[in-house]
């Protein structure tokens, strides 16, 4: 199929969808030959318009996985915000090292949902935001290489493909429920209205927090206060320079504590063609 643009269109509080994405992207658009152009929608105001694509776009479309799912205040963007047109897309998702569950499978039926035909597929792994030791540095080097193999098949797939395919099979059920995250009590651990807390004696009140934060959750004049919703995806804990942030919730610590005990183990990639 002769295509004109190839795409990467992600949503990244840690940025390992980013790299991943944008990894593969770039491959996909050498071995095309074609221009590269990308969307990122994890802030707000990325968020206010719609795009739409084409038959001739190539899109790489990634986001986490939060609770085996599609981050559920990131989903209804995913609905609303792209319009396929027709346009080949890649589904994408990044996951701690636990599982994807049934991410992949619900990003790939909203990208078909939606007017984009799947063509392929990868869930990828990336350092758990939760952690500082849960697949840490990931996606390494060997990651992005492998992401970059993948994206190469891809760019040969699309180019050979004379109609268009069914839609790529993925593992995983989109309407399953979510996760149950788990205490090392094996009790369900309930951390939903758990928000950072500030240390005074790190914080130099430089505002990345709130520029950063996906929700636009933390007050850009007191960066102590979060007066919005708070979603734990740990950008102001991860990316704040002076490590002033940090969540101390009992249950929050407890799930963290059993996926550390648990999900020691490095996990592979998949790739879906
Ligand atoms: C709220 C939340 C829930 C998560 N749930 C899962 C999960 O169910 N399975 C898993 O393996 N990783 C899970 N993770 C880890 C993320 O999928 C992983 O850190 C991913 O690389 C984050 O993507 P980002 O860097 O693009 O934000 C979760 C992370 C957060 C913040």
């Amino acid at each position: 199929m002769k295509m004109e643009k190839v795409w990467a269109v992600y949503w990244s509080a840690t940025l390992t969808t980013e790299k991943v994405v944008s990894a593969m992207a770039e491959e996909a658009s050498k071995r095309l030959n074609l221009p590269l152009e990308k969307i990122d929608f994890t802030l707000p105001r990325m968020r206010e318009k719609v795009f739409s694509f084409r038959e001739t776009d190539l899109v790489f479309f990634g986001t986490p996985t939060y609770a085996g799912k599609v981050p559920n205040k990131v989903l209804p963007f995913v609905q609303s915000q792209f319009v396929g047109n027709g346009a080949l897309a890649v589904s994408v998702v990044l996951f701690g090292n636990r599982s994807f569950d049934n991410s992949l499978a619900e990003l790939s039926f909203e990208l078909e949902n939606h007017g984009f035909h799947t063509v392929a597929a990868a869930a990828f792994v990336g350092q758990h935001a939760f952690s500082d030791v849960l697949a840490a540095g990931r996606p390494a080097e060997a990651d992005l290489r492998q992401a970059a193999d993948f994206a190469s098949q891809v760019a040969d797939k699309v180019s050979g493909l004379t109609a268009l395919p069914g839609p790529i099979q993925v593992p995983g059920d989109p309407a399953a429920p979510y996760y149950v995250p788990m205490g090392v009590d094996g009790q369900s651990a309930k951390f939903l209205k758990a928000k950072p807390k500030t240390d005074p004696g790190r914080c130099v009140s430089c505002g990345l927090c709130a520029s950063i934060c996906p929700m636009g959750a933390i007050d850009p004049a007191d960066v102590s206060n979060v007066p919005g919703l708070c979603i734990k995806c740990h950008a102001c804990i991860k990316r704040c320079p002076t490590h002033a942030k940090y969540l101390d919730d009992p249950a929050f610590l407890s799930h963290k504590a059993m996926l550390e005990q648990t999900f020691s183990e490095a996990k592979e990639n998949r790739v879906i063609l």
